[in-house]
């Protein structure tokens, strides 16, 4: 067992003396999988040669399921002290590949008894590089004298570990004390070329010299011939990388030529095509710059930090590994040690406090706590604004600008003349124009108003968890569309092929459905022929064989005389000849589970079969037969009668298809977005973003699957700075089975239950404000007609037999139902009865396990309104939890604790 650490680059070489040895720090990284291991270690810190060495665990473990490791580390004092974990598992290898291909060092800490008072440790290097210059590092063997040297604080477990040599592990799985492994989480190393194809060579056909043009892999560096890079490559889905190496972290030191395009694509591959296989290079979730190697005025960046980072409205170009700096309230954002570079969204909570010196500047004027540099000295010569006396000006992220001590405010910077001039000579950045606009704005309202809009209140941040297919994603997307917050062109590419991949998936579906439907006619027709009088006494009580066989016979028979069996009686569900390669070729690719590879990158190349298809009779006769098919999912109705519009290259799907699309990331990991609201209590959300005069409140809404929190939840712990838990409920899901993990299957309801008590007994949510979503409210006005609560053990007591009078008096006072236009039907009036029902059981069961009172609301996902009132009323929960008294109007409580006793169902 042993934790993979990775990106081991040397990130400082010093020494104290002239004699002295270099002392050689290294910065490194691993991904852990598996459950949370408990370190006790001081965040990380710079570190001085000699000094004690740190390490941090700063991240969070949503990295796709993984716990990433972030340390900074002097290399010749390795403590191994530092990462004893409270569950023993304390052994590590490395593997280095940062310097030299092929030449690799290993280091692994283990845990030996024996070696009481022995530190051994090494680094080495095992690869086949030519010039093995590996860095090599001391072999120490640390006495008591070390470890008094060394300051071990107390608090870390002092049993001692010796360091051996060990062949890091590929694909390691690691395992709690449970036993417990969690499925999928499995690192994938990156692979490497073959070392043993000579220079110059094509990595597939061998043919070749250095001069023939070659593009390579991102990943493991092969190198292909325009003839063979797509037999390779594929459609490229995450841009220039073997088939084999997708899903595979890139090659960091290929980092800067991401979305560059080379000559030879351009041999192979249209305008469109490269740019769609550039645009998955740079945005795929797995070639992101690892978030623990983003360092922010001075700090490691966890990987939630990294998401605000790149979610926020203006978020930072480009961003690869290295160290920025960030000035929170202005926005200005550059390299360390180096001028502005751009004004990105202010207020994130990300890194460290900024340092005078981030930028290296040494003019003595200051701008939010920076000395600024000589540029922007220039800058602020040219704008005429004053410099002189070392002033130092508190600068808001709308430019305006006051000086230290003085509650005034002196003038606006984006608005001197001549400024944009100034800063296009000085190549220093201007504020992006919709701060400039919303200062035109402010401008014009006078500072009274002026003042109110730059006053911003605290985050507010809202965690949106629940059961895969609950509708975490579309009440998400809900959200964004409502608080007007763009889907960046990035996120609608992203989006366009997650909806162009599934309709391929919805077709292949539809073709499985014919084939099934068009052998049961066939059998049908058989049937009739063998019932036909000629031959109906003499095929009596014959078995199918033998029917079969008489059909055959009569099928050679009918095309020997010209003609064709189904020329008698066509069969309505056989395909046109022409599409059947292409349907066998589907059906096929995703049966390999390979869809996501080839599609929708090649989606293009088939969208004239896809017409073609879709105007087949056949093909439209499955269609209209969908609802047999229980593989299809009910939002493929939505997407199919526009397959032709969709599969084509020119589509972009509007908002409405972002928020039916199934999901919201290839990986549909963690996802959050930021807004702000005026803090005086709006009518509703989608209106407050357009009051603009009140104090604004800020808000972050993350949104996570419980599938991505690991068993029992265990990594939720990260979340507990959250406000308000916005626990989301399919409320279809209780005639719904799954498998779990140990290959048991399971009621949908009965483990959202399960996790919802997990989440509510949680440690750290004791006081935590909670409101339950009872989702897809719509879909159970029509599943309750035909399929009781009852199916589900816990709904056992179910019963709906009330008269409609009764409940409707019950359920006047209903919060922000979305279906009241539906009162007055029967159905609706038992899908709320249903809804109530549920509603009670789930807050029976919280004030069971937490003494307190559950706030629960309808929704209907798909429905803007419905998420709007669901979020304002989230917003009152917040609030009623937040005071004491918490003074609950009878008109909003919509379900107490009585309803279940009232309505009860005996
Ligand atoms: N009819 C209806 N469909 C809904 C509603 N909410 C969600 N859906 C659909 O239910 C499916 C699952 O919802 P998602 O939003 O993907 O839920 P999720 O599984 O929690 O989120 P991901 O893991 O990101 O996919 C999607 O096809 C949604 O369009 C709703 O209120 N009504
Ligand atoms: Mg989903």
């Amino acid at each position: 067992m042993g934790i993979v650490l990775r990106s081991i680059l040397p990130t400082r070489a010093s020494k104290k003396d002239e004699d002295d040895d270099y002392n050689v720090e290294y910065s490194f990284a691993t991904e852990y999988m598996g459950p949370p291991i408990s370190y006790e270690i001081p965040k990380a810190v710079p570190v001085d040669v000699g000094s004690i060495p740190t390490a941090s665990v700063v991240s969070t473990p949503l990295n796709s399921g993984y716990l990433s490791l972030p340390v900074i580390y002097p290399v010749g004092k390795i403590q191994p002290e530092l990462f004893s974990s409270k569950n023993n598992e304390n052994s590590f290898c490395a593997h280095d590949s940062s310097e030299n291909e092929g030449s690799s060092a290993s280091l692994a800490f283990s845990d030996s008894q024996e070696n009481e008072n022995s530190h051994e440790f090494s680094i080495s290097s095992d690869g086949d590089g030519a010039d093995n210059d590996c860095h090599e590092i001391e072999e120490l063997s640390a006495s008591e004298d070390d470890q008094t040297h060394l300051e071990i604080p107390d608090y870390y477990d002092k049993t001692t570990q010796i360091v051996t040599f060990r062949e890091p592990k590929s694909r390691t799985m690691v395992q709690d004390e449970s036993g417990y492994t969690e499925p999928g989480l499995v690192v994938p190393e990156r692979p490497r070329a073959n070392p043993n194809v000579k220079t110059g060579l094509c990595h597939r056909c061998l043919k070749g010299n250095r001069f023939t043009m070659k593009e390579s892999c991102i990943v493991c560096d092969a190198k292909y011939c325009s003839k063979c890079v797509l037999r390779m490559m594929g459609s490229m889905p995450e841009g220039r990388k073997c088939i084999s190496c997708i899903g595979c972290p890139i090659d960091e030191s290929k980092r800067e030529q991401l979305g560059k395009c080379s000559k030879v694509l351009k041999q192979v591959l249209n305008d469109f095509q490269i740019n769609q296989a550039m645009l998955s290079e740079v945005s795929c979730q797995v070639n992101q710059a690892p978030h623990w190697l983003i360092f922010v005025n001075g700090k490691p960046l966890s990987f939630e930090e990294v998401i605000q980072l790149q979610t926020c409205s203006h978020p930072p170009k480009g961003l690869v590994p290295g160290s920025y700096w960030y000035d929170k309230l202005s926005g200005f954002w550059g390299k360390e040690g180096h001028k502005p570079c751009q004004i990105i969204t202010p207020n994130l909570s990300i890194g460290g406090a900024i340092m005078e010196n981030a930028s290296n500047g040494n003019t003595n004027v200051k701008f939010n706590n920076r000395v600024i540099t000589k540029s922007e000295l220039y800058m602020l010569r040219l704008a005429r604004i004053n410099h002189k006396g070392s002033p130092h000006y508190w600068v808001g992220h709308n430019g305006s600008y006051q000086e230290e001590g003085q509650n005034q405010i002196k003038g606006k910077i984006w608005e001197k003349p001549g400024i944009r001039m100034a800063c296009a000579l000085l190549s220093l950045p201007m504020p992006p124009k919709s701060f400039i606009s919303s200062e035109e704005e402010i401008g014009n309202n006078g500072s009274q108003f002026e003042q109110k809009k730059t006053e911003t209140k605290p985050l507010t941040k809202i965690l949106l968890v629940g059961q895969d297919q609950s509708g975490t994603s579309a009440l998400y997307k809900q959200a964004r569309i409502l608080y007007k917050i763009p889907f960046s062109e990035d996120e609608c590419q992203k989006f366009k092929s997650l909806i162009q991949s599934n309709l391929y998936l919805y077709i292949s579906i539809l073709l499985e459905g014919l084939k099934q439907f068009e052998e049961e006619y066939s059998i049908e027709i058989r049937r009739k022929l063998a019932d036909q009088p000629s031959t109906s006494g003499m095929m009596n009580n014959i078995d199918t064989i033998f029917i079969s066989k008489v059909y055959c016979n009569l099928k050679l028979f009918y095309s020997a005389a010209g003609n064709s069996i189904e020329n008698t009686e066509p069969n309505i569900y056989s395909l046109n000849p022409k599409l059947n390669s292409f349907s066998d070729w589907l059906l096929q690719i995703v049966n390999s589970g390979n869809l996501e590879i080839i599609f929708p990158a090649a989606t293009h190349e088939y969208s004239a079969l896809v017409e073609k298809l879709w105007k087949d009779k056949a093909f439209q006769a499955t269609y209209a037969r969908r609802d047999e098919l229980p593989a299809l999912p009910r939002v493929a109705n939505y997407f199919l009668p526009r397959a032709v519009e969709i599969s084509r290259a020119t589509y972009n799907p509007s908002d409405t298809d972002i928020l039916y699309a199934d999901g919201i990331t290839s990986s549909n990991g963690l996802t959050s977005m930021e807004f702000s609201v005026p803090s005086s209590m709006p009518i509703s959300f989608m209106e407050a973003s357009e009051q603009t005069d009140t104090p604004l409140q800020r808000y972050q809404l993350i949104r996570v699957n419980s599938s991505n929190l690991g068993y029992n939840c265990k990594w939720l712990s990260m979340f507990e700075d959250v406000d308000l838990i916005l626990y989301c409920v399919d409320l279809t899901s209780y005639d719904e089975f799954f498998t779990d993990r140990n290959l048991n299957l399971k009621n949908k309801m009965l483990e959202s239950k399960s996790i919802f008590e997990n989440i509510v007994t949680h440690s750290r949510f004791k006081n935590k404000a909670f409101l339950l979503i009872l989702n897809k409210f719509d879909l159970l006005e029509k599943k309750i007609r035909t399929t009781p609560l009852t199916q589900c053990e816990w709904f056992h007591d179910f019963n709906p037999f009330i008269t409609n009078h009764t409940y409707n008096d019950k359920t006047s006072d209903s919060n922000n139902s979305s279906n009241s236009n539906n009162n007055n039907n029967n159905n609706a009036s038992i899908a709320q009865y249903g809804f109530q029902y549920i509603a009670a059981k789930f807050k029976k069961l919280f004030s069971e396990l937490t003494g307190r009172k559950l706030y629960v609301s309808p929704v209907t996902g798909l429905e803007r309104d419905s998420v709007d009132a669901a979020l304002k009323y989230g917003n009152e929960v917040l609030t009623w939890v937040n005071e004491e008294n918490k003074p609950i109007s009878s008109t909003v409580e919509s379900f107490s604790e009585s309803t279940l006793d009232n309505t009860s169902c005996t």
